[in-house]
C-alpha cells in the first residue's frame, strides 16, 4: 500500500478496527503526508512509515475520542493537552472529538511549528498550539476541564501539575502502557474516576481518568 491517501488511509484503519468518515479520512491523510514530510528533517515520530504511526500512535487518538464520550465532561470542555510533541494524541483526536476549546503545549520550538503548519492545513475548529513550558502557560488560560497527556512526566507529576489548574468537577487523563495503580499514595487528594483498555496489536494500553478526592459523583 503505496500513500497516505484518503482511501488507503480508510483501508488501513479498518484493519485496525475502526470505520472512518470521509472526512476523518481526508484529515488523517493530511496530518500523515505532513508529518512524514517534516519527519525527514527533524526527529517528530519514531516510524517513517505512515501505516506504523497509524497502527502505533493514531489509533490512541480515535480510542481516546471513544473514553472521553464516556466522561461527565461539560459540553464545552476546556482542554490542555501537556508536551504535545507531533501532536500526539491531540491533532488526531480532535479529527474525531471536537467538543469544546483545545491547547496543546509544547516547548521545543520546531515541534511547536510543526504542529501550527498542520494545523494550517487541517484547519481544525478550537485547536490551537502553546508553545511555551507547561508551566508558563498563562494563568487565565485557566482553570481546565480537561487535562491529558502521553509520555509527558510520571503520572504523579502530571497529577502535580493539574490540581491547580483544574475545575473542581475536573478530569486528568493519563495515557498508559499499564494498568491503573491501585494506591494513590503518591498522588494525594487525587481518586481514580474511571479506567479502560484497549488493544493495539498485541499489546494492551490504558486511559487512566483522574479527579479532585473531594468531589463526589
Ligand atoms: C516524549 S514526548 C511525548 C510527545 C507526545 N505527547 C507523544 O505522545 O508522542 C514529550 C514532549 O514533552 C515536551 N516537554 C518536555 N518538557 C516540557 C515542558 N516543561 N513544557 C512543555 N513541553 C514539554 C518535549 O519537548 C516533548 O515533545
Amino acid at each position: 500500500m503505496g500513500k497516505p491517501t484518503p482511501e488507503n488511509v480508510a483501508n488501513v484503519a479498518r484493519r485496525l478496527g475502526r470505520t472512518l468518515a470521509q472526512d476523518e479520512a481526508r484529515l488523517l491523510s493530511e496530518y500523515l503526508i505532513a508529518l512524514l514530510k517534516w519527519n525527514k528533517a527533524m526527529n517528530l515520530v519514531a516510524h517513517n512509515d505512515w501505516r506504523r504511526v497509524m497502527s502505533d500512535l493514531i489509533t490512541d487518538s480515535w480510542h481516546l475520542a471513544d473514553y472521553l464520550e464516556s466522561l461527565p465532561l461539560p459540553e464545552a470542555p476546556n482542554c490542555f493537552d501537556l508536551g504535545a510533541g507531533a501532536g500526539l494524541p491531540g491533532i488526531p483526536l480532535r479529527v474525531f472529538w471536537n467538543a469544546g476549546e483545545y491547547r496543546m503545549v509544547e516547548i521545543r520550538k520546531k515541534r511547536v511549528a510543526f504542529m501550527r503548519y498542520a494545523l494550517s492545513r487541517l484547519k481544525l475548529a478550537q485547536t490551537d498550539v502553546l508553545g511555551c513550558r507547561v508551566e508558563d502557560v498563562p494563568q487565565e488560560l485557566f482553570p481546565a476541564d480537561l487535562i491529558l497527556s502521553r509520555a509527558f512526566r510520571p503520572w504523579p507529576e502530571v497529577l502535580a501539575f493539574a490540581a491547580p489548574h483544574l475545575t473542581q468537577n475536573g478530569v486528568c487523563i493519563i495515557l498508559a502502557n499499564e494498568k491503573a495503580p491501585t494506591s494513590m499514595t503518591e498522588a494525594p487528594g487525587w481518586k481514580l474516576l474511571s479506567s479502560t483498555s484497549y488493544s493495539v496489536g498485541d499489546k494492551t494500553r490504558y486511559f487512566w481518568g483522574f479527579t479532585p478526592e473531594s468531589i463526589s459523583r
